[in-house]
C-alpha cells in the first residue's frame, strides 16, 4: 500500500541548504514539499520556488508565512528566523528540525521550551559521518584526558555569518565534558603565555566555498591525534536533515538528536 509522502515545509528555502534539501524532496518518492518559506521582504516572494531550485515548477510559491499544512517544519535560515518560525511550529503542533547555527543562549533556551509542545530535533550538523565524529572526540578526550592539549580547527565558505560553527562548538563541549573542563579559547594573539592544561582552542578559517572542515587535534608530549571530517558538498547534511524530518513525524512531544536517529552512544 502506498503511503501518501510526508509533507514539509521549508524555512530559509532560498537560501543554500533550503535549496539542495528542495532538490532533494522532489526527487524523493515519500516525500512532498508543501510550504517554501523565506524572510519578510524577499524580493521573491511569490515566485515559484521550482525554478529557484533549478526545478520544474512545482506550484509552490516563496511565502514569508506558514499559511497552509505541514507534516514537518524544516529550518536552515538564521537566528532571527528560527525564533519566527518556532512558535508557529509550536501553536500549529508541527514537529521541527533545526540546523540553523549562532543562536544566543536566551533565544536558544526559548526554542528548547518548545519541546514541550512538539517534537523538535535541533543539530549543529545533520551529518552521518559528523555525529560519529562527536562520539569518537568524546571517546579519544575520555581517554586521553586532561593530559592531552584539545584545539578545534574548522573551515567554512567565506559566507558563512556565524564563528566559530554550530559543530564546533559543539565538539568543543562534547570534548569538555569528557575531561571535565570549561575553560574555551577562541584563537590566540599575543603574549598569552604557556598554554594551560584543560584548555580547549577553537579556530574559524574562512576560505572561498569550502562546504565545511572539523579537524580536531589532540596533542600529547611526543605524539599526536587528529580526527577529521570533510564535507565535499552539502549533501550529507540535507540529507541528514531529511532523515531527521521522517524521523520525528508521529513522534510525541520532546527533544530528540542525531544521536537518538543514528543510535549513537548506546
Ligand atoms: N546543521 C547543519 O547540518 C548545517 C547548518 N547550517 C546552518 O544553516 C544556516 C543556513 O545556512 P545556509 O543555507 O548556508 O545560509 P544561507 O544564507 O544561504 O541561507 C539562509 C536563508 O535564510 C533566509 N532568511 C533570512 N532571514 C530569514 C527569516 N527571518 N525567515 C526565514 N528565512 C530567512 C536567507 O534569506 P536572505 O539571504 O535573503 O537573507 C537565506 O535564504 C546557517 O546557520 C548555517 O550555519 C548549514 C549547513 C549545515
Ligand atoms: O554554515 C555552514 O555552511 C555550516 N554550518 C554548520 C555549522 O555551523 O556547524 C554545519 C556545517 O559545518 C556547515
Amino acid at each position: 500500500m502506498n503511503r501518501a509522502p510526508l509533507t514539509i515545509a521549508m524555512n530559509g528555502a532560498t537560501g543554500r541548504m533550503g535549496l539542495r534539501i528542495i532538490q532533494l524532496i522532489a526527487q524523493a518518492d515519500d516525500l512532498a514539499l508543501a510550504a517554501a518559506l523565506d524572510r519578510p521582504g524577499h524580493p521573491q516572494l511569490g515566485e515559484d520556488i521550482g525554478p529557484m531550485a533549478g526545478l520544474n515548477r512545482l506550484g509552490v510559491p516563496l511565502a514569508d508565512r506558514l499559511d497552509g499544512k505541514a507534516d514537518v517544519v524544516i529550518d536552515f535560515s538564521t537566528p532571527e528566523g528560527t525564533s519566527a518560525i518556532a512558535p508557529v511550529c509550536a501553536d500549529r503542533g508541527i514537529p521541527l528540525v533545526v540546523g540553523t547555527t549562532g543562536l544566543e543562549p536566551g533565544p536558544r533556551a526559548d526554542l528548547e521550551r518548545l519541546a514541550d509542545r512538539i517534537p523538535l530535533l535541533i543539530a549543529a550538523n545533520f551529518s552521518k559521518a559528523v555525529n560519529v565524529l562527536m562520539f569518537l572526540v568524546g571517546e579519544a578526550a575520555r581517554v586521553l584526558g586532561p593530559s592531552a592539549d584539545i584545539e578545534i580547527v574548522e573551515r567554512h565558505h567565506r559566507f558563512k555569518k556565524d564563528a566559530p560553527s554550530g559543530t564546533a562548538l559543539r565538539l568543543a563541549e562534547v570534548a569538555a565534558s569528557a575531561i571535565g573542563s570549561d575553560r574555551f579559547v577562541h584563537g590566540r594573539h599575543g603574549l598569552v603565555g604557556e598554554r594551560p592544561a584543560g584548555e580547549i582552542g577553537l579556530h574559524a578559517l574562512r576560505t572561498g566555498d569550502n562546504p565545511g572542515e572539523h579537524t580536531v587535534v589532540f596533542g600529547l608530549m611526543g605524539e599526536c591525534l587528529e580526527l577529521s571530517h570533510r564535507a565535499l558538498n552539502r549533501d550529507g547534511f540535507a540529507r541528514g536533515a531529511l532523515d531527521a524530518a521522517r524521523f520525528l513525524a508521529g513522534k510525541p512531544p520532546g527533544r530528540y538528536s542525531m544521536d537518538d536517529l543514528l543510535r549513537l552512544g548506546g
